[in-house]
């Protein structure tokens, strides 16, 4: 299995290369050069198996000769051991033809656990095997930067650097990331937004002195490895609701279109999936690309679903690779108009995008009293992300199954729960004592070289300051 960048012009890599190098040498990020497709006897077989050995399967034919069987169904062994819930991905009916799939049982209570967990047993693997020391820097709006904290904090092998947008995230999410005391831990907060962030680590990458003087590596969704362990939870739940006998419908609360790519990647595989339903909140970028065809970029509006508070989508890259049949210069010649502003997508590759994704957006009055309703009318505490996810796909449900993504524990975002409930989301034991902890955070401002400077300072002097 070898991967190849959206933008037609980076070297093909292995499994492992793409794993540990981020973003293609030319800006673009990597996909596999061929989907693998898993029978409809193949998909049936995998009723009644549990969510590791679903995994297995799933991820098995993408990995290539990365990792032995054994030491691969080890690693994912190891990264689900430590979720609070047996089926790790439980569903959760919410109507006779709607159901919730819950993805904030792991370690830092979001769905981002998911491929961290996974992605952490698998750089540790690799690095061990080399001896080689890599330098990490994500981006995040909040759920990704604790997620990769958790996941690396402590080895030995790895600096991880997060840098999230000053006052943008919530206190709950904030404090995951600088309360963490071991060295190698290094909170960022910056001046600006979340696309301030994910523009600054896209120019590191692209900045090759740099890249490789410190060895960067990237654990966004930008890593191949991140939407592959993604693909997974579509199978488990699809599988649970009688795929591959019955088409499913999913809608995705969505920001950086990374998990949402992970459903394509499923139905691409072979998953009866009808529809892919995307949810925004008020930075609606994709809702309205997917309504007019234009992608243009506006200034981020802070919401109460913070970790969908994106205006460029990075993942949405890859989708347009296959809307517009895998042509890198076409999608280089989109990708250097986004930088003026924005582009408009052909209508042939509208239409195709047309027929997998559906879209709808959410105001922040909506997404509010859906937290409310739900709580009334089935029982469920909704965080922001998921309500909007939960009403969206009420305004696209028909008569195939439709299963909505709870991308958050609630939680994550006591704020805004409590405005809606009137109760405050108590945080699990683990977590009791997180309002207690000291926090270590460095303000940096939106400065490339600034910030270039403070990794390569820290790396070199091998101490947390
Ligand atoms: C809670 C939550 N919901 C939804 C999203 C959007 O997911 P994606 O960026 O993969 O579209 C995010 C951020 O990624 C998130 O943290
Ligand atoms: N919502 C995300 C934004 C980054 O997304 P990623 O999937 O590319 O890591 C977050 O919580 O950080």
């Amino acid at each position: 299995m070898r991967y190849i960048s959206t933008r037609g012009n980076a070297p093909a890599l292995s499994f492992e290369d793409t794993m540990l190098t981020g973003l293609a040498r030319d800006g673009g990020l990597y996909v596999p050069e061929t989907i693998p497709t898993l029978s409809h006897g193949d998909i049936a077989a995998m009723a009644g198996l549990s969510y590791e050995e679903i995994a297995f399967r799933v991820m098995r034919p993408f990995v290539g000769d990365t990792f032995t069987d054994e030491v691969f169904a080890d690693l994912i062994a190891k990264a689900y051991a430590g979720f609070g819930h047996d089926a790790r991905a439980p569903l959760v009916q919410l109507a006779p033809n709607h159901f919730l799939l819950e993805l904030f049982h792991g370690p830092t209570l979001a769905f981002k656990d998911f491929a961290m967990q996974l992605i952490g047993q698998m750089f540790q693997e690799a690095l061990s095997r080399s001896g080689k020391r890599v330098t990490i820097v994500g981006a995040t709006s909040g759920d990704t930067g604790s997620a990769a904290i958790e996941a690396f904090r402590g080895l030995s092998n790895v600096d991880v650097f997060i840098l999230y947008p000053h006052g943008r995230v919530s206190e709950v999410q904030r404090r995951q990331m600088t309360t963490p005391t071991e060295d190698n831990v290094h909170a960022l907060a910056l001046t600006g937004d979340f696309d301030d962030c994910q523009a600054r680590l896209k120019d590191m990458f692209n900045d090759f002195d740099f890249r490789d003087g410190v060895r960067l590596a990237g654990v966004n969704s930008i890593n191949w490895a991140r939407v592959l362990a993604q693909v997974v939870y579509y199978f488990s739940s699809a599988i649970s609701l009688g795929a591959p006998h019955r088409p499913i419908s999913f809608t995705v609360p969505t920001g950086n279109f990374g998990d949402i790519f992970a459903g394509y990647i499923a139905k691409r595989m072979g998953l009866p999936i009808e529809k892919l339903v995307v949810a925004t909140n008020q930075n609606d970028i994709l809702h309205r690309c997917l309504m007019t065809g234009g992608y243009v970029t506006d200034s981020v509006i802070p919401s109460i679903s913070p970790s969908m508070d994106i205006q460029v989508s990075s993942n949405f890259e890859r989708a347009l690779f296959d809307a517009y049949d895998r042509d890198g210069a076409a999608v280089s010649q989109l990708m250097a108009e986004l930088k003026a502003g924005g582009f408009h997508v052909s209508q042939g590759a509208l239409e195709t995008l047309r027929d997998i994704y559906a879209s709808g957006r959410v105001s922040e009055e909506d997404t509010s009293a859906m937290i409310t309703d739900a709580l009334a009318r089935t029982g469920e505490v909704l965080c922001p992300h998921s309500a909007i996810g939960v009403k969206v796909a009420e305004d696209h449900q028909g008569a195939t199954p439709m299963v909505t993504l709870a991308t958050a524990h609630p939680a994550k975002f006591p704020a805004a729960v409590k405005d809606a409930t009137g109760h405050h989301p108590a945080l699990p034991p683990r977590m009791a004592d997180l309002f207690d902890r000291p926090e270590r955070v460095t303000r940096v401002e939106n400065d490339l070289t600034d910030l270039e400077e403070l990794i390569r300072d820290r790396i070199s002097v091998g101490t947390h300051q």
